[in-house]
């Protein structure tokens, strides 16, 4: 019998990867998620990297093109797939890819911001909720939106945009919840200590730079609790493609206070 050596070689290496998983019964690995929410409340640190010409800054050709003000560089999580063979059935890292399982709810904010999603039910700390979903963008795309003054929910899928060196526009994608989404484009943003933190998550993606960007829980969450995560917003940015808005988060450590 022939052996493909590449492809032994292949698998050999998912297998690898798999044996150390983030993802156990659907929850995220501790180590691994508080290194994540560390990096994600201390801005020290954040690995940022950047890019020789920035696409967001690009996408404004015509104004003065400021330099790039750095990506987070982010650790994401890979989940088995089509050309693992681990059986789809039985395998326990394909959370994320198995949808909402969680009971969530729709309801009106009684402080003034809006839509807001909250949970029916308890959600342990690492708990996977769901994923941010909406229509895939190029840069480009995303700022005509808002030169058309359209509102957007983006969120922009920078994690490897330096790693490769210079990458095709095409490449650059953002994720925009306001036309098509799902509940997730009802999250409202909480300074800093919000109880959800996005995570990069990577499945039958052909290409490393459109990636899954899924919520789990930094800690433990009662029934009714509002879901929350931090937008990553600086409310002093005049060049932001979001839409300012005066941040009612209450958190202590609000940015707009
Ligand atoms: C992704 S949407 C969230 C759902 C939105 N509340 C709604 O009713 O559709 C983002 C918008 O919600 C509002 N919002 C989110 N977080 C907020 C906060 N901390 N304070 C005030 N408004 C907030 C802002 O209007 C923001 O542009």
């Amino acid at each position: 019998m022939m052996i493909d050596v590449a492809s032994l070689a292949l698998r050999m290496a998912w297998i690898l990867a798999v044996a150390t998983a983030y993802t156990i019964d659907g929850l995220l690995r501790n180590d691994f998620l508080e290194a994540r929410i560390s990096e994600a409340r201390d801005p020290q640190k954040q690995v940022r990297e950047l890019c020789v010409e920035c696409p967001l800054n690009k996408a404004k050709k015509g104004e003065r093109l400021e330099s790039c003000k750095g990506h987070i560089k982010r650790r994401g999580i890979k989940e088995c797939w089509t050309k693992c063979g681990c059986g789809k059935s039985k395998c326990g890292n394909r959370v994320v890819q198995g949808g909402i399982h969680k009971r969530l709810e729709v309801f009106f904010t009684p402080n003034g911001k809006g839509w807001g999603l909250r949970t029916l039910e308890r959600l342990p700390q690492g708990s996977f909720v769901c994923e941010y979903i909406g229509e895939i963008l190029t840069i480009p795309e995303l700022y005509q939106r808002s030169l058309d003054n359209e509102l957007t929910y983006h969120v922009i899928l920078d994690a490897h945009w330096v790693s490769n060196g210079r990458l095709d526009d095409k490449k650059h994608l953002c994720l925009d919840g306001k036309r098509y989404g799902n509940i997730s484009r009802f999250l409202n943003h909480r300074c800093r200590d919000a109880n959800l933190i996005e995570i990069p998550v990577h499945f039958e993606t052909p290409d490393r730079h459109y990636y899954h960007l899924a919520f789990f829980t930094t800690r433990d969450i009662k029934a009714m609790e509002e879901l929350t995560w931090d937008y990553g917003i600086d409310f002093n940015d005049d060049d932001s493609l979001m839409k300012p808005f005066d941040c009612l988060c209450g958190s202590s450590f609000c940015r707009k206070l």
